[in-house]
């Protein structure tokens, strides 16, 4: 069954009736509905290579992910039903396409059949790194003409780069990418692989942190989750347990001192109810933390530790005002990160990688693949990248999760 190259799925599909509408991207003040749309993943009649020719390379690129092992397992179980014999996978991110002490993988179904049982990438992942001339002259040189690039922003700028510089030099090469990000920081799409997976697995912090304070007199917990700029995996795995009474996200400022502040608030709590959990992003609060003005090899901004500060703030608060309170600081990150995908996102992740394969087939290069209201769909890379997406302060969702933790504003 075929996908005909001019099937579309709709980017939006609400039609709000007034621009008061909760949520509302209204163009005119009638809300006139604008018809956005994107190509239909999926495999085309017509391919634009011969298997035979082909030589596929796979990359996984910045920080790990759940699920990553699933879309490798899957791209080169896809493409051995095309036909596809040479497939390898680049090691170490973009560094294995520069490092030239770095062998390639030779990759096939025998290869990558249980790839998905753990975590973390089997070709490894780096950041940083790498001149895009010299990557493409390193493509050139291998005979690569199939790259899959899975990996976040900078991945993708750096796989948009290589797909420009592949045109220049006229060279039969595609580039598709594979939006890898546990924070869902990636526009257009539903969500990204990995985010479930994290969501879930933060449950098993989130829960430590209720039961520690809840046994204990006065007990606070506090959670820190992933998310350098976008709240979701805060958000949501807050929404997820039910067990929060404050969610904190980049996206949401605050204060902690004076009678709005979260000190005061957990005073209150102490006294309501004798315990309370917080959740709080790692990007949340920086603005209350020493700059530490330094970047990773990828040029990402080095963050202060936000989940250190409030508990030695909490805890100085209250001994201050002589009350007992009994802080405890979980920190699960990398637990999370290095998980092996969760069953949605192990469907996700095969989809997705399925779908990359046909998109390379059918000739798209600079595209990358996501879902979008349940449908899967082929995006252009610069559309996607032009910004990180982030939790609307705004929105229904964030307005949810204040509802459940009973949470006031604080500032
Ligand atoms: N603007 C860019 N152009 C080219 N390559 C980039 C760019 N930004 C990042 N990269 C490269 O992409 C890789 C991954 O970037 P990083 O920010 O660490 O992770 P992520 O892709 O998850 O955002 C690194 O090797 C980095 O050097
Ligand atoms: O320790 P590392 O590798 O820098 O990773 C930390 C970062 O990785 C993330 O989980 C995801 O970042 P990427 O999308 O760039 O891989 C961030 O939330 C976090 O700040
Ligand atoms: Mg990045």
């Amino acid at each position: 069954m075929f996908v005909h190259n001019d099937d579309r799925v709709l980017l939006k599909v609400i039609k709000y009736a007034t621009p008061s509408s909760a949520g509302a991207e209204c163009v005119d003040p009638d809300c006139n509905f604008v018809h956005q749309w994107v190509h239909r993943a999926g495999p085309r009649p017509e391919i634009y290579f011969n298997p035979n020719e082909v030589k596929a390379a796979i990359v996984t690129c910045g920080g790990l992910c759940p699920g990553l092992n699933d879309v490798i397992r899957q791209i080169v179980i896809t493409l051995e039903i095309y036909g596809v014999k040479n497939i390898v996978g680049i090691s170490y991110g973009y560094r294995g396409l520069f490092d030239e002490h770095l062998p390639e993988i030779k990759l096939s179904r025998k290869v990558v059949q249980g790839a998905h049982l753990s975590g973390g990438s089997i070709l490894g992942v780096s950041r940083g790194g790498g001149n895009v001339p010299d990557i493409v002259d390193s493509i050139q040189k291998r005979g690569i003409n199939m790259l899959f690039v899975l990996g976040g922003n900078g991945t993708h700028a750096g796989a948009n780069a290589i797909h420009n510089e592949c045109r220049k030099r006229q060279m039969k090469v595609v580039v598709v990418g594979v939006p890898k990000t546990i924070d869902n920081d990636i526009l257009l799409m539903d969500k990204t692989f990995g985010f479930d997976t994290a969501v879930e697995e933060a449950q098993r912090a989130i829960n430590a942190a209720y039961i520690e304070a809840h046994s204990a007199y006065n007990g606070i917990g506090i959670v820190k989750l992933m998310g350098r700029h976008s709240g979701f995996i805060a958000m949501h795995a807050s929404l997820a347990s039910g067990q929060i009474d404050v969610c904190l996200i980049p996206e949401v400022p605050f204060t902690l001192d004076g009678p709005d502040g979260i000190l005061r608030h957990l005073q209150n709590l102490m006294e309501s109810k004798t315990s309370a959990v917080i959740c709080v992003a790692e990007g949340a609060g920086q603005d209350l933390l020493e700059k530490i003005n330094a970047t990773d090899a990828s040029g990402n901004v080095v963050l202060g530790d936000i989940g250190v500060y409030l508990q030695h703030q909490i805890k100085k608060y209250f001994k201050g005002i002589n009350i007992t309170a009994d802080v405890k600081y979980i920190d699960p990150t990398y637990m999370i990160r290095a998980c092996r995908a969760n069953a949605s996102d192990g469907i996700l992740c095969t989809v997705l990688g399925q779908n990359a394969v046909h998109g390379a087939f059918a000739g798209f290069s600079g595209i990358t693949v996501g879902i979008c209201n349940t449908h899967y769909v082929y995006l252009p890379i610069p559309e996607v990248i032009s910004y990180a997406r982030s939790v609307d302060p705004n929105s229904r969702m964030w307005h949810r999760c204040l509802t459940s933790t009973g949470q006031p504003d604080f500032y």
